[in-house]
């Protein structure tokens, strides 16, 4: 199978020194729900951002449905970025504005400026944001604006924005970090859902290792800006974990679904 995603070397500096990726080489296939796990500042927000070129890699190529994300710039990069979609930590929303205009904002790269300004969105639109909204249950909630709901309540209208843009890939940076326990788990549940009835690749950033062994299909652990753990849920036990928390010297290699994967716990990243 071709690799829908495939990066290659990334390397991502901030400033003079400080490298927050530091040579990260990894294919993604389609329909794979990817979670990336990892401490706090181990890169995990820049990889995420690197793909859709929110930030700017260094180093390295960004190969998304056979062109080199890398290279674009202008309307190239703004016509391949409209097949990622995004799921933003804080949601994103545009608070004043009602619910079912920010699910429609999803598709504002595909309409006319002046149609969406007049608020003439298409017919089709209109209806598959409204059987989305059904989806994740705020039916109810249409016409409120959008920062009168709960936190649980905007990441589910940030679900179907970015799944209203239609994407062949969606990255969700940390969606359930400002969630509590049981929005949280909403939230999870229901992006796994959709994921998987859009047939869509997902690779979502999470602190919660249980949440990523409960719908991951891959984990991806990064410390130090490198790959320590690149492997099915089922293969990440409590010793790596803490291992990818932590750090202690050890390297396997590990066969993940069909894809052969190299595994390297806590690996020196000097
Ligand atoms: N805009 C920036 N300018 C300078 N340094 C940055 C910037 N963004 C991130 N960094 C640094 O890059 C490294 C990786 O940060 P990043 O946010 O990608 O990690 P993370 O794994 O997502 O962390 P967290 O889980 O806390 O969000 C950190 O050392 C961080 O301080």
């Amino acid at each position: 199978m071709k690799p829908l995603l495939s990066i290659k070397n990334l390397v991502k500096v901030y400033g003079k020194d400080t490298r927050a990726l530091n040579g990260i080489s990894l294919d993604f296939y389609p329909g794979e729900f990817i979670v990336v796990i990892g401490p706090s500042g181990a890169g995990k927000s820049t990889f995420i951002r690197c793909i859709n070129r929110l930030v700017d890699p260094s180093e390295g190529e960004l190969i998304f449905d056979g062109l080199h994300m890398e290279k674009l710039s202008g309307r190239k990069l703004r016509k391949q970025r409209a097949q990622i979609g995004m799921i933003f930590q804080h949601y994103n929303l545009v608070g004043r504005t009602n619910v079912i205009k920010n699910v429609l904002h999803g598709q504002l790269s595909n309409i006319p400026l002046y149609k969406s300004l007049l608020g003439l969105y298409p017919y089709e639109d209109k209806k598959e944001a409204v059987e989305l909204l059904k989806k994740v249950g705020l039916e109810d909630q249409i016409y409120k604006r959008a920062d009168e709901l709960s936190g649980g309540q905007m990441q589910r209208v940030g679900i179907c924005r970015a799944i209203l843009q239609r994407p062949k890939l969606l990255l969700a940076d940390e969606p359930i970090a400002s969630l509590d326990p049981i929005s949280a788990n909403i939230v999870m549940q229901q992006l796994h859902t959709i994921s998987i009835e859009k047939k869509l690749t997902c690779i979502v950033n999470l602190h919660q290792v249980d949440y990523a062994k409960k719908y991951a299909t891959r984990i991806i652990g990064i410390k130090q800006g490198k790959v320590v753990f690149d492997g099915a849920p089922s293969q990440l036990t409590d010793e790596m974990v803490r291992n990818i928390y932590e750090g202690k010297e050890s390297q396997m290699t590990l066969q993940a679904g069909n894809h052969p994967v190299s595994l390297a716990v806590g690996q020196n990243n000097e």
